[in-house]
């Protein structure tokens, strides 16, 4: 993957694509969410399990087995996720993408920075309590295979053990940005513009500083 942009009339002046991963438990609201983020500030929208799932309607050997492990709640092999999760964001035109399931685990951390090089702006962490998620999955309703809930107590169980410690990895790095996604989706949208409408590593604008000081 080409790490920047070409920047405007082909110049050496190059543009860096901006990454933001959208992690949280099963049902924690991460699509629900990432609609409103890409409408309000621009983003492209990728969900990776929505990728995984047009690898299954896809017909191919590779869907097939990604359709097994879905079924058991558990995690698709790195390599395959990332491979197509570059894919999909070779095929648009974006310098801001919205990556929505994705890490869920270390091995998906390391194949994605192995692969492309790039690291993530921040990693908006939706946290909800489990009792308010298994609720949501279960009232969904969108024919997803893995929406029952023996298999959303596996999911449960692999988000836990494997992608709790990802967002750790993440917070030693200063990167995650945590909201409380137990409230209404309204609520939790409006702690999520707060993050998306701070500036460059989520700093006050250069902009609101200098009113501070007017009013000062
Ligand atoms: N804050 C909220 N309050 C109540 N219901 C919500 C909230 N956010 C999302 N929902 C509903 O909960 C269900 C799950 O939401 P959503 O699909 O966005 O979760 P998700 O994190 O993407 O789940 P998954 O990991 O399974 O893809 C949907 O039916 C959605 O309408
Ligand atoms: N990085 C990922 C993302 C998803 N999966 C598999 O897809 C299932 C559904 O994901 P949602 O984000 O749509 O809930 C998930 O349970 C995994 O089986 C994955 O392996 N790796
Ligand atoms: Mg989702």
């Amino acid at each position: 993957m080409d790490l920047h942009k070409e920047g405007e009339r082909g110049s050496a002046k190059q543009k860096k694509v901006k990454i933001v991963f959208v992690i949280g438990g099963p049902g924690s609201g991460k699509g629900t969410q990432c609609k409103r983020i890409a409408q309000q500030f621009g983003y492209t929208h990728l969900s990776v399990g929505e990728i995984l799932r047009q690898e299954i309607s896809s017909g191919s050997e590779t869907g097939s087995m990604i359709q097994r492990i879905m079924k058991e709640g558990k995690l698709v092999p790195s390599d395959v996720t990332v491979r197509l999760l570059q894919q999909a964001m070779q095929g648009i035109n974006s310098d801001k993408f919205l990556i929505d399931g994705f890490p869920r685990n270390k091995e998906n951390v390391k194949a994605f920075e192995d692969l492309t090089k790039m690291e993530p702006e921040f990693v908006l962490y939706l946290d909800c309590p489990q009792d308010e998620m298994e609720k949501r999955l279960l009232s969904r309703n969108e024919g997803r295979e893995d929406d029952n809930i023996e298999t959303i107590r596996k999911r449960f169980k692999v988000f836990m053990e494997s992608t709790l410690p990802t967002i750790e990895y993440y917070e030693s790095k200063g990167k995650v940005r945590k909201v409380d996604a137990g409230k209404s989706i309204d609520e939790v949208f409006e702690s999520i513009k707060v993050i998306f409408s701070q500036g460059k590593d989520n700093k006050v604008p250069p902009s609101r500083h200098k009113c501070k000081c007017l009013i000062l």
